[in-house]
């Protein structure tokens, strides 16, 4: 059997996380895990903890570390025969400690996007709060305005992706983060891609994955075959 594949994927608001991650799960079949969508299923579906986040996420506060990690790690418990990307978890250093004690990454990506870049397309992005999916008006527009494709039902905008609120949460996101990318720099195993479009970083992204999925398939063949 080939070896399954862990990833992450790490960026400040409107870095391209959720439109990467799709990417990657259509291109290599990884499974996709999204924390802030996982955590508004919750939310609608009423569970204990969807309930309680939603108190911290209405007031525009991260969900305690125990709740996002026992909220997380079982559902990672149900994906063990799969390989994944995850986005949006780990955000701070406990939890990646405790992701760290469930299981091995294979590839941490960090994406590092100019200030300028994420306020425009904030400004332009549109998201379809039932299933989470993202749309932007130049990049990847809905087939009729202010539809989700798919339901049919309208889609909004954040609050939060004000340009004025953008500077704030980009300062937040770099302290909470920070500790973070030390230990995966720490761990080696970390990937940083730098540019203002997911289509130029994207073909870096792809090969990097390739050369890993093939190498870590070819190395577990070899050693099912001694
Ligand atoms: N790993 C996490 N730890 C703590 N809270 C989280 C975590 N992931 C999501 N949340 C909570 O859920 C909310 C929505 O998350 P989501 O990832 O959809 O959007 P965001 O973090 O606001 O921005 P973006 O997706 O643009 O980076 C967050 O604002 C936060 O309150
Ligand atoms: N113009 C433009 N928009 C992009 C690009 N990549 C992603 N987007 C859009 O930018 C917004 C933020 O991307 P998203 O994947 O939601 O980022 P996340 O917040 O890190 O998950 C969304 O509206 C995307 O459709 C790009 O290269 N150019």
């Amino acid at each position: 059997m080939s070896k399954l594949f862990r990833a992450v994927i790490m960026g400040p608001p409107g870095s391209g996380k959720g439109t990467i991650s799709e990417r990657i799960a259509q291109s290599f079949g990884l499974q996709h895990l999204s924390s802030g969508d996982f955590l508004r299923e919750n939310i609608a579906a009423n569970t204990e903890a969807g309930v309680l986040a939603k108190t911290y996420i209405e007031k525009r506060l991260l969900v305690p570390d125990h709740v996002m990690t026992r909220l997380l790690l079982p559902r990672l418990e149900e994906m063990t025969r799969h390989s994944w990307i995850l986005d949006g978890f780990p955000r701070t250093l406990a939890q990646a400690e405790a992701l760290s004690r469930a299981c091995e990454l294979d590839v941490v990506i960090s994406l590092n996007i100019p200030l300028e870049t994420l306020k425009e397309r904030l400004r332009h992005r549109w998201i379809h709060p039932a299933s989470g999916r993202v749309y932007n008006l130049c990049f990847n527009p809905p087939r009729v305005q202010g539809v989700d494709d798919i339901s049919g039902e309208p889609l909004i905008q954040h609050e939060d992706d004000r340009p004025e609120a953008l500077v704030a949460r980009l300062r937040h996101y770099k302290d909470v983060a920070k500790p973070v990318i030390d230990l995966y720099k720490a761990k080696n195993i970390l990937h940083t891609f730098s540019d203002t479009d997911t289509d130029r970083i994207w073909p870096h992204i792809s090969s990097l994955l390739n050369t890993k999925i093939r190498t870590d398939q070819s190395s577990a063949q070899r050693a099912s075959t001694n």
